[in-house]
């Protein structure tokens, strides 16, 4: 059981600055997932957490206490990398057993502990195989083992399933949470993926260039994004860039009331906050086409500025393609440079009036 700070720490490599001044408290046994695009700084805060690079600014503490110059081994940290690294030359036990050798532990006590850790990520019996003779994904139970086995007060797991299929990726997840809850242990886990992170998490830490965007849990990350970038990034997303004059939006299709000082806005709405009546007139909006996921449909909207909007549908509702529609919203977002300045309450049937040029 581990708290985790992190304090105001950066890291340059040269001119080019990996993290930016990102502040975290991590509590005993929560799952916080580090989610951001390519080179946003992810890998760079876990290995500074593990002890693997030094930070050019700040501070990490675990439990209290500052680890900030401690090297891997004394930190009481596990880390688990994408590729996962294990010995060829050894058996599964061996490369398990590895590190309680390192620390001369009694050989009854490690063949124990060993025996327990592959019970763990479901690999009893398989003590004896060479790692060569693993498919990827025991190979990277092998890797998780070889770290809990350590027991660890926080494990860091940069992508770790990463390198394999979608369907071996969700059952490994899962049982990465389990045994994370279990064993009530501090996690931070890197990914690139959302659904990765939503379906993990407790908290996530949304990570853009070097700096931290955004830190919640995952339902309000989805509902709640606090800029632009977020939003986009969780998700499908609409985005409408029009401007605000005298309280009102002024693009065509999404005249709505935005109670902030006149000037350029991006809208944002989810694709369900959306619903689709057939125009009286001539319409905002021509349907491209319909697509079926079973569980819903995603109608494509053409509107006539060239924004195409997706709106999700449920039930047996069929838009034809050519048919002339209006986008109703239910609710949404407005962005001004990145920041959210305007959360609309779910409008009302008056103010839908109003916007779709009804009243
Ligand atoms: N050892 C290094 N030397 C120089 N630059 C580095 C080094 N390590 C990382 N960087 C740079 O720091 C930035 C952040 O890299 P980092 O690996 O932390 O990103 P990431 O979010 O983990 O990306 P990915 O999802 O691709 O692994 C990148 O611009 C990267 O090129």
């Amino acid at each position: 059981m581990a708290r985790l700070t992190i304090k105001s720490v950066s890291k340059s490599f040269g001119t080019s600055h990996a993290v930016r001044d990102v502040s975290l408290h991590v509590e005993d046994a929560e799952l916080v997932c580090l989610l951001g695009p390519s080179g946003s700084g992810k890998s760079t805060l876990l290995r500074m957490i593990g002890g693997f690079e030094a930070p050019t600014a700040g501070s990490i503490l675990i439990d209290g206490k500052d680890v900030t110059a401690m090297p891997p081994e004394r930190r009481p940290t596990g880390m688990v990398f994408q590729s996962h690294a294990l010995w060829t030359h050894m058996d599964v036990f061996n490369n398990i057993a590895f590190g309680l050798r390192l620390r001369r532990l009694p050989k009854a006590e490690i063949e124990e502990r060993v025996e327990q850790a592959l019970t763990l990520v479901g690999l009893t019996d398989y003590g004896k195989r060479m790692t060569t003779q693993l498919s990827g994904g025991q190979q990277q139970r092998v890797a998780l083992a070889r770290s809990l086995v350590l027991e660890p007060k926080i494990l860091l797991l940069d992508e770790p399933f990463a390198s394999l299929d979608q369907h071996l990726r969700e059952r490994l997840r899962e049982e990465v949470r389990d045994i994370q809850q279990r064993l009530g242990i501090t996690t931070l886990f890197v990914t690139h993926g959302q659904d990765e992170a939503l379906a993990l998490a407790d908290r996530i830490v949304v990570m853009r260039d070097g700096c931290t965007e955004q830190i919640a849990p995952p339902d309000r990350i989805y509902r709640e994004p606090q800029t632009e970038f977020v939003a986009g990034f969780i998700g499908s997303m609409n985005f409408i860039k029009t401007t605000v004059k005298a309280g009102w939006s002024q693009h065509a299709a999404f005249s709505l009331p935005v109670a902030v000082q006149d000037g350029e806005i991006v809208l944002a709405v989810r694709p369900e906050a959306l619903s689709l009546v057939e125009a009286k007139g001539k319409g905002a909006g021509i349907v491209h086409r319909s697509i079926d996921f079973g569980t819903h449909k995603i109608v494509e909207i053409d509107l006539v500025d060239g924004i195409r909007l997706k709106v999700m549908t449920q039930g047996n509702s069929d838009w034809t393609t050519g048919t002339l529609v209006d986008p109703v919203p239910a609710a949404f977002r407005a962005f001004r440079e990145n920041r959210l300045v305007y959360e609309s309450a779910p409008l009302s049937a008056r103010q839908n009036d109003r916007a779709f040029g009804h009243a």
